[in-house]
């Protein structure tokens, strides 16, 4: 068992309904993407993943450091001048374990949607302007499944529209008659029509009102619990990760770069990125503190990048960061070499034990 492979578990979401964490759904080893741009751009890099049924695995990290390009590889999405260059998702579903790179033609257009379904930036205007919501779910489940009848259909459209607290009467509506967060909902119930292992959202509620968001995300949660999905959800919201999700990974560079339970993530974060994006944003809950945002931008993904893609951020660098990469490696809490005394030339700094994150400017950088 490695930190990417949590023991199974039994999770309390926020309707209160036990859920049974269970096995591996989705397992992607070594993904690496490439945009084949001059220079290319290497988005994802060898990332390690494991979601398991019934999960919400957050994935979290600044603009562009590969989370929309990891959503679009796992449901195989991407287009040229993406193109994945290493590694393997696998899912599985009951007996069956899909090679979800390996598909092509009729198998791949099946898997999406049936599989895995996916809810991205910008979706509630993706609805046909001139389809009412009924031909549009209609339209996905007689792709899908046509050899259910029309009333079957029909039945099916109803059900989806009240799993998604939206009254089905609206299935005679066009977008337009639909606020944002109908639309939002409606978008999920698509996703949902076929009754996916996997959903993966992208930024999915963030054009809409916080009260509409957190209302959305609440259902969200609670039929995740009823229909056993499990959801990869992608935001650089941390605060909303962590009110939502079973387990975060922190993306850095195209790199995972710490994976914990929300709960652990949030009292003891380890890698020093994950700190300085903890200090960033106010806490509802917790104590009061002094709010400061991560100096520098993320690295140039056309560039090599030597040592660890964070170290010229990191008020904890030292020699070593710059020159070798620190992996998150099998058992380990975070990519990052402050927690290998045998290579940072000494313990643990305190500051970042107690979860600091200061300014590099405004901190003495021991050079080892
Ligand atoms: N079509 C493209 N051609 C070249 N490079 C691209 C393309 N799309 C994305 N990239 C680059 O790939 C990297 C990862 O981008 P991606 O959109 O996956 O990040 P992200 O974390 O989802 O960002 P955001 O939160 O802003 O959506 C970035 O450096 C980006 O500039």
């Amino acid at each position: 068992m490695t930190s990417t492979e949590p023991e199974p578990t039994t999770e309390r979401t926020s309707d209160s309904a036990p859920v049974a964490i269970g096995a591996p759904v989705l397992t992607v080893r070594g993904l690496t993407v490439e945009y084949e741009t001059e220079p290319s751009v290497r988005a994802v890099a060898d990332l390690d993943l494991v979601l398991h049924r019934g999960e919400i695995l957050g994935l979290a990290g600044e603009s562009g450091c590969g989370k929309s390009t990891l959503a679009y590889a796992l449901n195989r999405l991407l287009r040229s001048p993406a193109r994945i260059v290493a590694g393997s998702v696998h899912l599985h579903s009951g007996e069956t374990d899909i090679d979800v790179l390996g598909l092509t033609g009729a198998d791949l257009r099946r898997f999406r949607w049936k599989r895995i379904a996916m809810v991205f930036q910008g979706a509630m205007n993706a609805l046909n302007p001139v389809l009412t919501v009924r031909t549009q779910l209609v339209d996905v489940l007689a792709a899908h499944e046509p050899r259910t009848s029309a009333a079957d259909r029909l039945r099916r459209c109803t059900e989806l529209m009240e799993l998604v607290g939206v009254d089905p009467v609206r299935l005679g509506a066009y977008p337009h008659e639909l606020s944002g967060g109908m639309r939002q909902r409606v978008m999920i119930a698509m996703a949902l029509a076929l009754r996916p292992d996997v959903l993966v959202m992208d930024e999915p509620t963030t054009a809409l009102d916080v009260v509409v968001q957190r209302d959305i995300l609440r259902e969200l949660t609670a039929l995740r619990a009823r229909l056993g999905f499990a959801i990869v959800f992608i935001t650089h919201d941390l605060s909303l990760l962590l009110e939502i999700s079973d387990r975060i990974a922190i993306m850095y560079a195209g790199r995972i770069v710490e994976q914990a339970s929300a709960g652990r993530l949030l009292t003891a974060p380890r890698h020093p990125y994950t700190v300085g994006l903890l200090n960033s944003f106010p806490s509802v809950t917790g104590p009061r503190r002094r709010m400061r945002g991560i100096p520098g931008n993320p690295p140039d993904l056309s560039a090599p990048i030597a040592g660890c893609a964070f170290a010229p951020r990191c008020p904890y660098r030292r020699q070593p960061c710059e020159e070798h990469r620190p992996e998150l490696a099998p058992g380990s809490m975070a990519a990052c070499h402050a927690y290998d005394a045998s290579v940072y030339g000494e313990d643990v700094p305190a500051a970042l034990s107690r979860g600091e994150f200061q300014p590099i400017d405004t901190v003495e950088v021991i050079e080892a």
